[in-house]
């Protein structure tokens, strides 16, 4: 079972080495592919596989699409063949495009997210009726093993985009903003860093076992603190903001689908 990485980057490094980890993948036959010969040999070693060149490529018997969707109508041609199935965790470009440009209806589409690297991955799968079988219960072992799949219609693969594949980013986003309100009322960077990532960390673990609204409800007491923060946050329009931060990212996610806006 011979799978070659495309894109060794942050989102396919994060998901070979949860992969390797968890023995979904053997590093004996997993190869990495750079058109660069230098670069493929220093990620290969980098992650104990086999540097993947162009024979190599076309030799896969799986391969696994994770560059940028911008650099997909450069690298499909290079990486196209008939007998591979291709597994792309690409934002914003359809199975029926990838399968269009490589010559391979065996197609699985994934939308993973940054927790990948930690094993809390969310995971949108699906694919094209020729990849049914062994190739997308291959490519739900591989997402298995960083976090949790969800096979889901790929019509809302957008929607999965801007909520789950993005939200990280957001979360980042008001853990810094929180920060800079610690430092506003008096604490170094430092320390407000600290207490932000602990809030929001305790909160996630939290809300595993409660609805947000709950977990809400406990810490706002009658006429306390916490209330009278969740009112600033309702003035400045946090919850509107949050929504079309999702709504925005599957629109953008949905323009990248058209070959001419990426
Ligand atoms: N970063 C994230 O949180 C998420 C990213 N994704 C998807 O993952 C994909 C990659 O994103 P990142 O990992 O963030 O970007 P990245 O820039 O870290 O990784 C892309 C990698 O592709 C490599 N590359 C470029 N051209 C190549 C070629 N011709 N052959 C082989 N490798 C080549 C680059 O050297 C780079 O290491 C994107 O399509 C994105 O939509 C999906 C979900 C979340
Ligand atoms: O490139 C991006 O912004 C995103 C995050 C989710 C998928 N790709």
């Amino acid at each position: 079972m011979k799978l070659a990485l495309v894109g060794a980057g942050k989102m396919g490094g994060a998901v070979l080495t949860g992969a390797l980890r968890a023995g979904v993948l053997d590093a004996a036959e997993v190869g990495i592919y750079h058109p660069d010969e230098a670069r493929r040999t220093a990620l290969a070693a980098q992650y104990g596989v086999t540097p993947f060149t162009d024979d190599d490529i076309h030799a896969a018997e799986r391969v696994l699409i994770a560059v940028k969707p911008q650099s997909f109508d450069e690298v499909a041609p290079l990486i196209a063949q008939r007998s591979a199935a291709y597994i792309s965790l690409m934002a914003g470009v359809s199975a029926e495009t990838i399968a269009r440009r490589v010559g391979s209806a065996r197609v699985v589409r994934a939308m993973p997210n940054l927790g990948a690297r930690v094993g809390l991955s969310a995971t949108a799968l699906a694919h094209l009726p020729q990849a049914e079988g062994e190739d997308v219960a291959f490519a739900e072992r591989l997402f298995c093993a960083v976090g949790t799949v969800y096979r889901i219609p790929e019509r809302l693969f957008d929607a999965f985009t801007g909520l789950a594949g993005s939200g990280p980013a957001f979360a980042a986003v008001f853990a810094e903003a929180l920060a800079d309100g610690g430092v506003r009322v008096g604490f170094s960077r430092e320390v407000a860093q600290g207490l932000a990532k602990q809030v929001l960390l305790a909160s996630a673990t939290l809300l595993g076992a409660e609805s947000p609204g709950n977990l809400k409800d406990e810490v706002a007491s009658a006429g306390g603190t916490a209330i009278a923060g969740v009112m600033a946050l309702e003035q400045h329009g946090l919850r509107y903001a949050a929504m079309q931060a999702v709504e925005m990212a599957a629109k953008r996610a949905a323009e990248l689908s058209r070959a001419d806006e990426r």
